[in-house]
C-alpha cells in the first residue's frame, strides 16, 4: 500500500460528497452518471477525461453509452478503496463537464 493514500472513513467521504453533487459511493467506487444530448458529446468528454487522467497518473473506469457516460473511480493501489486521489480526479471530470454539455 502506498504510504501516502489512505482510504477514507465514511465521515471523510460524506464530507467530500456534499461538495460533488451528482456523486455518489457505490461499493467501493466514487461514481457518477452523466446524460448528453449527442452520443458525440459524450464519446468527447472521454477523450478529455484521458486527458486528464494521465496527467493525474489515475484512471477511472469510463463507460460510454449512446447519450451517457458513467465515471466510477477508486484506487487500485490500496485495494480498491476511495481515496483522496478519486476525489480529485472527479473535481477536474466535474470542472469540464458543462462544456462539454453534461448533465
Ligand atoms: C504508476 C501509475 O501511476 C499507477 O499504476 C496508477 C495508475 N492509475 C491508477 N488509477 C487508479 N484508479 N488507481 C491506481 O492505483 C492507479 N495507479
Amino acid at each position: 500500500m502506498n504510504a501516502q493514500v489512505a482510504p477514507l472513513d465514511d465521515a471523510e467521504i460524506a464530507d467530500r460528497l456534499i461538495e460533488l453533487p451528482g456523486w455518489t459511493v457505490e461499493g467501493d467506487h466514487l461514481h457518477r452518471r452523466y446524460r448528453f444530448d449527442r452520443h458525440f458529446q459524450a464519446a468527447a468528454m472521454v477523450v478529455h477525461i484521458s486527458q486528464i487522467q494521465e496527467e493525474l497518473g489515475h484512471h477511472a473506469e469510463l463507460t460510454l453509452g449512446y447519450n451517457h457516460l458513467g465515471v466510477s473511480v477508486n484506487t487500485h493501489s490500496v485495494g480498491g478503496r476511495v481515496t483522496h486521489l478519486d476525489f480529485g480526479l472527479a473535481r477536474r471530470v466535474e470542472e469540464i463537464a458543462a462544456a462539454h454539455g453534461a448533465r
